[in-house]
């Protein structure tokens, strides 16, 4: 299993190319379901979810042409309307095909994603919306069966905001008969980017980039060109990772105006922050203040960085407040923070984070996705080694981040056992 080697103490400098959004990229692949045409797709991430998301699609017959970046889609063949377990396992983004394959095919079955290490997510607020738009559904054997002739158009609220769950509803309201409201709807980015993307292949769609999306469905799809948008979580973990070494880095191919609540509690911390359309320029000069912050959805500060921020907050001048709201188990992070020398206090869904003057490098292991990035940021700042251990989670979301923080001065390198 991999694990990452750091040596901490080291500045950062220079420039560090962002990729394509994971979770703009495994909804828009999944929109290859919805039509026999071909997508053309550029910006997508080199990442193992990616990889998993392609490998689940290609067994359903989705015809898959891939050139670095760039890959082609082609859903003419898809003629299996099943993900098995083992896959949704994995990720739990597989629920993602759900919406297409019922709306295109009439028919799904979808292993249940059951929880995962930060909280129990459920997808009830899925299957409530299709079963609005007249799907028959059971739940068998860990299975959700799904089944409708053709989806009609439905008011749809959901009982609390849910990213994939606007998704999944949005790609089946597209090609539902007549119109779906999609009320209390998901405005990440990321939503408005699959939106886009529908819109070009001929969805009719009002209201993207608010709570309110009005969809009136269509009878076919047909094949587009889209370039996924920036991962702006990937963009503020480099962002925190600089905050915390201290330095001058510019993310490249990145966008400021989907991350401005987290630019802004990195100025609060005493960062100085330049944008330009297509660049972020961060430098740090001393020790960052601690910084308090409430995850909250879109455009509030994302839970995706919480634990990054935390990282932070563990060598800032000062004591801060991090409440999570959006997943009830989301500082898995603490306790190997802690390890590392932070101090850290659990209250209910609030951590109190009193900054400390120095980390202290030791073996640690990654809980999940942005934990890992967070174990990442408290290594480059340690004294001496930090080991992360199972950073398969790192990898499911971050295109290479060892090969891009080395580029930028971080004493950081993949060790394989
Ligand atoms: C692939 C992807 O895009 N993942 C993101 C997506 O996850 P994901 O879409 O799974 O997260 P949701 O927005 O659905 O979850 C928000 C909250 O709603 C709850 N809920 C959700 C659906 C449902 O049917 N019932 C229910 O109770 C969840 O347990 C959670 O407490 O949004 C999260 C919140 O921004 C991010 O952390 C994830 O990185
Ligand atoms: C929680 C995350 O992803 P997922 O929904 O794929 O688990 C994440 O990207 O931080």
């Amino acid at each position: 299993m991999d694990k990452l080697l750091i040596t901490g103490g080291r500045r950062l400098s220079g420039d560090i190319p962002i990729s394509g959004a994971k979770n703009a990229a495994l909804p828009i692949l999944c929109a290859g379901l919805l039509t026999a045409d071909t997508l053309q797709l550029s910006n997508v991430p080199h990442l193992q979810d990616v990889n998993t998301m392609l490998k689940l699609l290609r067994q359903m017959g989705l015809g898959v042409e891939q050139d670095g970046e760039r890959m082609a889609l082609n859903g003419g063949s898809v003629d299996k309307y099943e993900a098995p377990y083992e896959m949704v396992k994995t990720m739990r983004a597989s629920i993602l095909v759900l919406g297409p394959l019922l709306a295109r095919f009439g028919e799904a079955k979808v292993s249940l994603p059951g929880g995962c290490a930060i909280g129990s997510r459920p997808v009830d607020q899925h299957i409530k919306g299709l079963q609005a738009m007249g799907a028959e559904i059971s739940i068998e054997a860990g299975y959700i069966n799904a089944r409708a002739k053709r989806l009609r158009g439905a008011r749809i609220v959901t009982d609390m905001i849910t990213v994939t769950g606007t998704e999944n509803l949005l790609m089946a309201a597209v090609l539902a008969d007549g119109e779906t409201v999609l009320e209390n709807a998901a405005r990440e980015p990321e939503v408005t980017d699959l939106a886009n993307l529908l819109v070009a292949m001929g969805a009719k769609i009002d209201g993207i980039g608010t709570d309110r999306l009005v969809i009136q469905g269509v009878e076919r799809l047909h094949g587009a060109s889209h370039t996924v948008i920036a991962d702006r979580i990937e963009t503020g973990t480099f962002l925190c990772a600089a905050a915390a070494a201290g330095g001058d880095v510019t993310l490249t191919r990145t966008r400021s105006d989907i991350l401005e609540v987290a630019l802004d509690k990195l100025r609060e911390a005493g960062a100085v922050i330049t944008t330009g359309p297509d660049w972020i320029r961060l430098q740090m000069a001393a020790r960052p203040k601690a910084v308090s912050f409430r995850t909250t959805e879109y455009p509030g500060f994302p839970t995706d960085m919480q634990a990054q921020f935390m990282a932070l907050n563990c060598i800032a001048d000062g004591s801060s407040r991090i409440t999570e709201t959006i997943f009830e188990n989301r500082f898995m992070h603490v306790q190997e923070l802690n390890r590392l020398g932070a101090s850290i206090d659990i209250d209910g869904h609030t951590a109190l984070v009193q900054g400390v003057e120095r980390l202290v490098g030791a073996p640690v292991m990654a809980t999940d996705l942005r934990a890992s990035a967070s174990l990442v940021i408290a290594g480059l700042v340690a004294q001496g080694q930090t080991l992360v251990d199972r950073i398969y989670h790192l990898d499911r979301g971050y295109d290479r981040m060892e090969a891009k923080l080395s580029a930028v001065g971080a004493d950081i390198q993949r060790v394989k056992e």
